[in-house]
């Protein structure tokens, strides 16, 4: 695990960018395709703003990336929680990307049914199911969860599907989301946290006993890919 600590959310925003951009330039220089897992909520904006602008618009070969995302809130598109909505808004309208490279789960079908057909196009798309994606950008919340594998969630524990759709009591939505398994098959994972909210998570996902049911960022190893985080020192207050 190799760890990048920033004094600011701005800092570390440019930072990943720039390590992000050397990354699919690496990649790109030995395959004809790149795919990356997009993550929501609010963390990673400042990343996407800075991707969409120069010079990782003009440096980066977008018309070679294809996106996938990470987790979705169950709420129609055009509705501010959406994290694809938030994704398009930030990045994918801003930057030349072939449409047909951007594959979101869809909210406009039931939960369940979305889960399925997603699980459908990421089987359909990658050959070997030992290796997927070549980066996943994941956030993690305040209270530790990632993608949308919620504290307590069954989910968690999920070994066999890809996706799974889930009902959150607590945000009284669906969540969609890629299970475990297939992220930690990524050839690259990297974690965005930011905030003094999230440092006392942090110290326990990092330095804490093992315990993925409280602490779900704690499940994420990718099998034979990188994981990286980075993180504030607002976040890394406590390490
Ligand atoms: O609900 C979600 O939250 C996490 C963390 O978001 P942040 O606002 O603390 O950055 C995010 O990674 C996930 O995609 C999203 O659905």
């Amino acid at each position: 695990m190799e760890m990048h600590i920033a004094n600011d959310t701005g800092r570390l925003s440019h930072d990943l960018a720039a390590w992000l951009s050397d990354y699919i330039k690496d990649v790109l220089s030995k395959q004809d395709r790149f795919t990356f897992v997009l993550s929501g909520g609010s963390t990673p904006k400042q990343l996407y703003a800075l991707l969409a602008e120069s010079p990782y618009k003009e440096a980066i070969d977008w018309q070679k990336i294809h996106f996938f995302w990470g987790d979705e809130r169950a709420v129609p598109f055009e509705d501010s929680r959406n994290n694809a909505k938030m994704c398009y808004d930030e990045l994918l309208n801003k930057v030349p990307v072939n449409p047909a490279h951007i594959h979101i789960m869809r909210t406009d079908i039931g939960p369940e049914e979305s889960a399925i057909e997603y699980e459908k196009v990421l089987k359909e798309y990658f050959n070997d199911p030992e290796v997927t994606f070549d980066f996943v950008l994941l956030g993690m919340g305040d209270d530790g969860h990632t993608l949308s594998l919620f504290p307590g969630t069954e989910v968690i524990h999920e070994e066999r599907a890809w996706v799974k759709a889930f009902y959150l009591p607590a945000q009284e939505m669906f969540r969609i989301t890629l299970t475990a398994p297939v992220v930690n098959s990524a050839a690259c994972v990297a974690f965005l946290a930011a905030g003094a909210g999230k440092a006392e998570t942090l110290k326990h996902v990092l330095k804490g006993e093992p315990n993925i049911d409280l602490y779900p960022s704690q499940i994420i190893k990718p099998v034979k890919g990188q994981l990286h985080w980075f993180v504030d020192q607002a976040a890394a207050g406590n390490l």
